[in-house]
C-alpha cells in the first residue's frame, strides 16, 4: 500500500508523501479563491465549493473563512450550513448528515499523531473517520476528535471537546463532552430554556 492508501485504511502513514503534498496544495489554492471572494459572488462560491467536497447535497452553505486538508474525502448532506472559521482536517473520511447546523469555530480533526516522540517526529500520523448524523447542531467552537461518531438530532453544546461517540437524540456538552440529557418531544415547545414558541404549532 502507498501511504494514500494508508491514510484511507486508518493505518499511520506520512502525509509528505505518494501525492498527498500535492493534493493539499490543490485544496489550499481552491480554498485561498474561495475565501477571498466578495459574499455577493453566489455563482463563483456555489461552483468553487462543489468543486472542494468529496460529496455535497442541495442548498449548502459554508461561510469563510472555511478550511480543510483535501476536501475529497468529505461529504455532506442536503441543508447544510457552516459558520465561520470551521476547520476539517479530512485525512479520514468525514461525512456530514442532511440538515445539520455548525457554529464558528468548529473543528473536525480526523487526523492524529503517536503520543510517543520518537515515531511522531519520523513523520508519522493517522486519520480516522468522523461522521454526524442527521439534523445535528454543532455549538460554538467545538472540536471533535479523530473517529468519533454522533447520532441523529443531537446537539453538542459550545465549547465542548467530542473525544468519544455521542448517541442520537441528546444533548451533550462539556470537556470532555458528556450526555446531559435526552431530547424529548416536549422540547419541541420551546426554543430556549423554559421560553415557549409564541408561534402556533402547524407552524413549527
Ligand atoms: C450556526 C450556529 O449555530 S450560530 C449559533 C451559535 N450558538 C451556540 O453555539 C450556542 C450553543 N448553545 C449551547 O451551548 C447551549 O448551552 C445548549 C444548547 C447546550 C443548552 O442546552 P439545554 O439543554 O437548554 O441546557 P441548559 O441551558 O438547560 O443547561 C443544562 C446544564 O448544562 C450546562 N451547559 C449548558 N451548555 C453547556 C456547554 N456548552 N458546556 C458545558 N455545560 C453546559 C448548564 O450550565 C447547565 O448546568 P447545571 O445543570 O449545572 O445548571
Amino acid at each position: 500500500m502507498n501511504q494514500k492508501q494508508r491514510m484511507q485504511h486508518g493505518l499511520p502513514y506520512k502525509s509528505s508523501l505518494d501525492g498527498l503534498k500535492q493534493e493539499r496544495e490543490a485544496c489550499q489554492l481552491k480554498l485561498y479563491d474561495y475565501n477571498h471572494l466578495r459574499p455577493d459572488e453566489y455563482v463563483q462560491r456555489e461552483a468553487l465549493i462543489r468543486s472542494v467536497l468529496g460529496k455535497a447535497g442541495s442548498d449548502i452553505h459554508i461561510e469563510a473563512p472555511f478550511r480543510c486538508d483535501y476536501g475529497s474525502n468529505i461529504e455532506v448532506g442536503d441543508q447544510f450550513y457552516a459558520n465561520y472559521n470551521c476547520t476539517i482536517l479530512d485525512g479520514g473520511k468525514v461525512t456530514i448528515g442532511h440538515e445539520v447546523m455548525f457554529a464558528p469555530n468548529v473543528s473536525l480533526y480526523t487526523a492524529g499523531h503517536p503520543i510517543h516522540h520518537i515515531p511522531r517526529n519520523a513523520g508519522y500520523e493517522y486519520a480516522l473517520p468522523i461522521t454526524i448524523g442527521d439534523n445535528v447542531w454543532i455549538g460554538g467552537n467545538v472540536v471533535i476528535t479523530p473517529g468519533v461518531t454522533i447520532g441523529n438530532n443531537t446537539v453538542i453544546g459550545a465549547g465542548s471537546i467530542v473525544t468519544k461517540d455521542i448517541p442520537a437524540n441528546v444533548v451533550a456538552a462539556g470537556n470532555p463532552c458528556r450526555v446531559l440529557r435526552a431530547i424529548t418531544e416536549q422540547d419541541r415547545a420551546y426554543y430556549y430554556k423554559d421560553q415557549r414558541f409564541d408561534i402556533t404549532a402547524d407552524d413549527l
